[in-house]
């Protein structure tokens, strides 16, 4: 039976970020995880989880200057310092959170610009993160976004992201699997899954097309999560989804895995 992550950016609004641990372990979650916790102390951070009894199971490198179209850096030329200081700083939290999986944001490719030059630089940020993360026995995740979410950004496809797990050739180095994006780009999440198995070492789930609760959309999720079952996938499955109404009355889907 998968293991669930409440994400605190996405779910729990009613409340502030730093009341949605409560909220989270009140709900019946044992693991959290939300985009970036660079706003806070790590050590608040840290308190909230041993508070209400939750592992942090991934956050986000920084995203970067988002009011100028970035989103994540460590694809970008030439910003290679940004790069390095975002991912340490990401190991001093993940050391502090106990958090052993960090998803290395890539970047926005902007138009006229060469992506191959883009994934040449992700390629060697990437392989640095790795080898800061792995005495440490952290995992760097890498995520393909959809263009619906993210426009023109380095990672699309499933196999974009594949290719470049494969080209940094480093053993701690994985796929973040978002079944949301991976429906809207890929799609065939049952062969995808197959083709990818062993290659990814975490979830993330939202229905499609409208990215809330996993109990609607053209998703079935109860199939999918059978599936992840018959392989053996051991890891946790983030629930990255904008809840339709508030977050505790759509939780009846979560019941049955608590
Ligand atoms: O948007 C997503 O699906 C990613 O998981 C993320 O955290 C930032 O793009
Ligand atoms: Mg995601």
């Amino acid at each position: 039976m998968p293991k669930f992550a409440a994400n605190l950016t996405m779910m729990f609004n009613e409340v502030p970020f730093l009341d949605r641990f409560e909220a989270a372990a009140k709900a019946g979650f044992k693991a959290v995880e939300y985009l970036w916790p660079y706003d806070y102390p790590a050590e608040e951070l840290k308190a909230k989880l041993e508070k209400y009894g939750l592992k942090q199971v991934l956050f986000n490198t920084a995203a970067g200057d988002v009011s100028n179209g970035e989103w994540g850096v460590s694809a970008i030329p030439n910003r290679e310092a940004d790069s390095h200081r975002d991912i340490d700083l990401a190991l001093e939290y993940a050391l502090t959170l106990g958090c052993e999986n960090v998803h290395v944001m890539a970047a926005v490719v902007p138009e006229g610009e060469d992506r191959e030059v883009y994934k040449q630089t992700f390629i060697k940020n990437v392989q640095y993160a790795a080898d800061k993360f792995k005495p440490h026995g952290i995992k760097v995740l890498l995520e393909a976004l959809s263009p619906e979410v993210k426009p023109n950004y380095l990672l699309k496809s499933q196999f974009d992201t594949l290719e470049i797990v494969e080209a940094v050739n480093r053993d701690n180095v994985f796929v973040q699997l978002d079944y949301f994006h991976a429906q809207n780009v890929d799609g065939n999440l049952s062969r995808l899954t197959d083709k990818l198995n062993g290659k990814f070492a975490y979830i993330q789930i939202a229905s499609v097309p409208d990215r809330h609760e996993p109990d609607e959309g053209e998703i079935n999720y109860e199939y999918i999560f059978n599936k992840l079952d018959e392989i053996g996938y051991d890891g946790y499955v983030g629930c990255e989804y904008k809840p339709r109404a508030e977050t505790i009355l759509g939780l009846g889907w979560f019941e049955k895995y608590k």
